[in-house]
């Protein structure tokens, strides 16, 4: 058995389904924003997350610098706003094509998204490409009114609460 190529790594990994967020961060270095799936639960004592970031992203050093960021995950109908995120686009024109709030920590918070967790950055880890941002929970913002949306095979796919 020999060891997978990035492209056997990424086919295998298009079919994790994962929630989708949009990360920002405001701070000294200025506002950022950048589409996320690799985001997940660390510990609930105290409570942290960890946020996956290409240190070859044009965002890569406002993050480094800020050390505090917001991770809100989408809802339904947020499909265009994670493309405009998703790479390339200027900063100004990612955060105008949405409606913002402030937390604790300054950054953007989503209106309309699931639930916002306001971080600051507690550590940093590098492994090859990335770095594992390890984000100490401040505050929560949940919105209990919307669905879900997940990236799975390369698409979003909405996911509908019945009790919505
Ligand atoms: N963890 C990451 O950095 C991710 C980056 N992306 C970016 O979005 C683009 C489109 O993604 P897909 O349409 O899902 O097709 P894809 O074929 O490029 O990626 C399939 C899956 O592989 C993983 N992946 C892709 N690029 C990666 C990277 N540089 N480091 C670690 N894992 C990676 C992700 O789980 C992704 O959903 C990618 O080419 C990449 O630039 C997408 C998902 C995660
Ligand atoms: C669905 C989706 C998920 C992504 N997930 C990640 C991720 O977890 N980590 C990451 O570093 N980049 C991820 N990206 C890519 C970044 O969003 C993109 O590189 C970022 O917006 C910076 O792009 P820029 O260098 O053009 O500003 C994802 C893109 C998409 C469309």
């Amino acid at each position: 058995m020999s060891v997978p190529s990035q492209q056997q790594f990424r086919d295998a990994m298009a079919r994790l389904g994962a929630a989708v967020n949009i990360i920002t961060t405001d701070g000294p270095a200025g506002m950022a924003g950048f589409t996320a799936s690799a985001v997940c639960s660390v510990t609930d004592s105290p409570p942290t997350l960890l946020v996956c970031l290409n240190r070859a992203a044009s965002v890569w050093p406002v993050f480094s610098e800020n050390r505090q960021l917001c991770v809100n995950t989408l809802a339904a109908g947020h499909e265009s706003l994670s493309n405009l995120f998703g790479g390339k686009t200027p900063m100004a024109e990612r955060f105008t094509a949405a409606e913002w709030r402030y937390g604790v920590t300054g950054c953007p918070r989503l209106e309309g998204a699931v639930v916002s967790f306001d971080c600051r950055i507690s550590q940093t880890v590098s492994v090859g490409t990335h770095d594992i941002l390890f984000c100490e929970v401040m505050e929560i913002a949940r919105n209990d009114d919307t669905h879900g949306l997940v990236w799975f095979d390369r698409g979003y796919h909405q996911l509908m609460r019945p009790a919505c």
